[in-house]
């Protein structure tokens, strides 16, 4: 199946680009550069010089005529003006930004600051967390992929608020990222110097992904909740710590949770659980499209604590995405991410 890549020279796009070709069933139509159109991949990328030759000037015309997919690894504000005449001609289409993600238009707006796409659109797309939407992926022709941070932070987070074992109201979530999680565009708080031995809090006082957490709550495990979320830059290149804090309801063991995720993910191919007194890291999980989740039940404050990891541009972006398209074409959900995390 031949798929199109916009965005393609970003971060998550290269990550797609270094996906697609080791997918059993498909082959890159074309890679669409608004900055590099017409130069080869090889000349932007060396390291992917053997992949695709060329890279394509945006046109409408030529995505519709080049797959049978689409993805988006755009920025806000791109997907929602085009991935509805893309959806009209036939194409599947995978959006990795977060034009699709929230239902209410006026959410979108306020915590994006732009013009949302067009309501029944909206309505249409389906929430891509994979281990907790597969019915829906499956007959999907828009999959509004999660964000990063929605990601780790819903994977942990889900079976216990499903299974009532903690109080809603006191969900705290500490999250760390890596700095591609900011995409490629060169900004100051970016630089070397701004990052290199520094952890940066940053959108303490709202960041548009507490929105997409908290639907994410209602739409999988049924619970209106409020969440304090407050993410923090690192200096690493890649990887996702969200450290989850919550109150357990009364007489909740450890064994308890440790069945309760079991339970879950049983059939997750993707989301690896550790037993008590195991904490997982990102270094765990960089490469590869896995959520490793830890958890510790502190009987002296009553409250639990979950420690879910992901590399951000893979179960975080472009491997949740592959992920997606393997349900939606009903192909193994592990086709082209079985490669093993990076070690060291
Ligand atoms: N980085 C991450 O960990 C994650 C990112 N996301 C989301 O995925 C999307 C892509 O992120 P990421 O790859 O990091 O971002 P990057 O900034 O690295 O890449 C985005 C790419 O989009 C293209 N682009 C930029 N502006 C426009 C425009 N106006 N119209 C069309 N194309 C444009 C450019 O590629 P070109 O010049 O080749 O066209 C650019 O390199 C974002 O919406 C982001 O929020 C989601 C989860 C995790
Ligand atoms: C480290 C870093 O800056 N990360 C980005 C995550 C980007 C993302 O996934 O956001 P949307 O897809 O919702 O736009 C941020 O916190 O905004």
């Amino acid at each position: 199946m031949k798929v199109v890549i916009v965005g393609s020279t970003g971060y998550s796009g290269i990550e797609l680009v270094r996906l697609c070709e080791q997918h059993p069933h498909i082959e890159i139509g074309a890679l669409i550069s608004t900055s590099a159109g017409g130069e080869t991949l090889g000349e932007v990328y060396p390291h992917l010089s053997h992949v695709h030759d060329s890279l394509s000037e945006w046109s409408l015309d030529l995505i519709a005529s080049s797959g049978e997919v689409v993805f988006f690894a755009t920025p806000a504000g791109v997907s929602s003006q085009w991935v509805p005449r893309l959806a009209e001609r036939g194409l599947i289409c995978i959006d990795l930004s977060g034009d699709f993600r929230l239902t209410d238009p006026g959410e979108y707006r306020s915590w994006y600051g732009r013009e949302p796409a067009e309501p029944r659109y909206l309505e249409q797309a389906v929430y891509g967390l994979s281990e907790w939407n597969r019915e829906a992926i499956r007959e999907a022709s828009v999959v509004a992929n999660p964000g990063c941070y929605p990601t780790a932070a819903l994977t942990g987070l889900l079976p216990l608020l499903a299974e009532n074992v903690i109080d809603p109201g006191t969900v705290v979530i500490d999250a760390k990222s890596g700095v591609s999680g900011a995409g490629r565009s060169a900004k100051v708080p970016l630089l070397f110097a701004e990052v290199n031995e520094n952890v940066r809090p940053y959108k303490v006082d709202g960041h548009q992904h507490i929105p997409e957490i908290e639907l994410g709550c209602r739409r999988f495990a049924g619970v209106d909740l409020r969440v304090s979320f407050t993410p923090h830059l690192i200096p690493m290149s890649r990887g996702i710590c969200c450290t989850v804090y919550a109150a357990l309801t009364g007489g909740v063991t450890t064994d308890d949770i440790q069945a309760l995720y079991r339970e879950h993910y049983d059939e997750a191919p993707f989301v690896r659980l550790r037993g008590p007194g195991q904490w997982p890291q990102t270094k765990d999980v960089t490469g590869s499209n896995f959520c490793d989740i830890g958890f510790h039940v502190d009987e002296r404050t009553g409250r639990v604590v979950v420690l879910s990891v992901i590399d951000n541009l893979m179960k975080g972006a472009s491997g949740q995405a592959l992920q997606n398209l393997n349900i939606r074409m009903g192909w193994p959900e592990t086709a082209g991410l079985t490669g093993s995390p990076v070690y060291p």
